[in-house]
Formats: structure tokens, C-alpha cells, sequence
């Protein structure tokens, strides 16, 4: 696959360190020439909105990145799950996924899904994209084995839509690659948008 540049040769560099993320874009034929993960505090301000959350972690990834490449194409992206206003963390361990699945069994969650473009010279735009999830109501079996499983391991909201935690999904509405971790038809339009070549 070709790795995408613009006419003057700028490249498309893709700041996450999230595999999901370079997978999705590769499905659609979008090849980064790099990725250059931002490392910056996710820890949600006071009172943040989800929705704003998503947004500021996006494009602060995007112009952290930015600067390291003022010439390229920098794509940045940032998913937060969320039942209303309450913010769920990253799982990084155990109990805090037992947490997040105990508080999404049987209800209806949003992921808001912030992505940020910085074009050559550093301008921002960022969108924000959200889909709904419902859950079935989980047993203390279903979440045990799958916390077993380790799949939730640094998702946001301790699931991952895309392996087993799919059989907790009775349906969503709205973006299924937003979920995953990069709404794919809405980032295609922000860089089309923008004026980055996209072969249709
Ligand atoms: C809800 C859900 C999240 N996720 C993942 C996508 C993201 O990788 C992660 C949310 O964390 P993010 O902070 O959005 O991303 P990241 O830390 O993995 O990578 P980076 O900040 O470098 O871009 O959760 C899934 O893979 N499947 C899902 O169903």
C-alpha cells in the first residue's frame, strides 16, 4: 500500500499510540508514512464535559505533535466512554474494568469520539463524533470471564467492541469505527475538508 503525502509532499503522520487506530485507517487504504504517538495528561479537568473532554485531548495530541512536524499532516484522535456526564477511565487494571462493565451492564453509554487534524503550518480543526451503546445486562459470570480474558486491558470503559465484548452489544447508533477508536467516514471528511488528497 502507498503511504499518503499530499502534492508538496507532506506526509500523513498519525499521533497515537493506539494499533487500533493505524489498523483502521489502513483498512481504508490510508497509510501514514509515521506514527509519532503523543504523550500528554489525559486526567479529565473539573466538571468536563465528555464531550468537551474528547475534543481538548484530540487536538492538544494533534498540536503536541504538530510541533515536532510543522510540515506534515498530523492526525490525532482520542476516545472517551461515558454514561452521561460520568467520565470512565482507561482500564489499566482489573478492578477498574470490574467497575466500568458493572456500570455499563444492562444500560445505554455514548463514546464520543474527538479527532483532530493540525494541517502543514499547525492549524487545528478537530470534530467530534458519538455513538450509543447498549448493553445487555451482564452476569457476574459474563464479566468475570471476560475480565479473564484481558481484552480490556488500556480500552477506554474497560471493553473492547471489536473482540469478545461484542456479545454484550444488543446495538449502537451511530459510527462503529468510533467506537474502536477512529470514525472513519468523519475523519475522510475532515481530511478531504482540509484539502488532503484522498483517493475516492
Ligand atoms: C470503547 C473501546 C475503546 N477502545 C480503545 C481505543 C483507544 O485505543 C482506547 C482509548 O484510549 P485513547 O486515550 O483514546 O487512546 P490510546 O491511549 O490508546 O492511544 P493514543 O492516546 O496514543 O492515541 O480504547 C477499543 O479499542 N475498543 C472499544 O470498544
Amino acid at each position: 500500500m502507498q503511504q499518503h503525502s499530499d502534492a508538496d509532499g507532506a506526509a500523513l503522520i498519525l499521533a497515537s499510540a493506539s494499533p487500533r487506530r493505524l489498523d483502521l485507517l489502513r483498512q481504508v487504504g490510508l497509510v501514514p508514512a509515521a506514527v509519532d504517538p503523543a504523550d500528554i495528561d489525559e486526567a479529565p479537568h473539573r466538571q468536563e464535559l465528555p464531550a468537551d473532554h474528547a475534543r481538548r485531548l484530540a487536538g492538544e495530541k494533534a498540536a503536541l505533535v504538530a510541533a515536532r512536524h510543522p510540515q506534515g499532516w498530523i492526525l490525532a484522535a482520542d476516545t472517551v466512554v461515558a454514561c452521561g456526564r460520568r467520565i470512565l477511565p482507561k482500564a489499566e487494571d482489573e478492578q477498574t474494568a470490574r467497575t466500568c462493565l458493572e456500570l455499563l451492564s444492562g444500560r445505554r453509554h455514548r463514546v464520543h469520539g474527538g479527532v483532530a487534524l493540525a494541517a502543514p503550518g499547525g492549524k487545528i480543526t478537530v470534530s467530534l463524533v458519538q455513538t450509543a451503546v447498549l448493553f445487555k445486562r451482564l452476569t457476574a459470570d459474563e464479566i468475570d470471564a471476560y475480565l479473564a480474558g484481558g481484552e480490556w486491558r488500556g480500552k477506554a470503559g474497560g471493553y473492547a467492541i471489536q473482540g469478545r465484548a461484542a456479545l454484550f452489544v444488543r446495538g449502537i447508533v451511530g459510527s462503529y469505527s468510533n467506537i474502536v477508536g477512529l470514525p472513519l467516514f468523519e475523519t475522510a471528511a475532515l481530511l478531504r475538508g482540509r484539502g488532503f488528497p484522498l483517493r475516492p
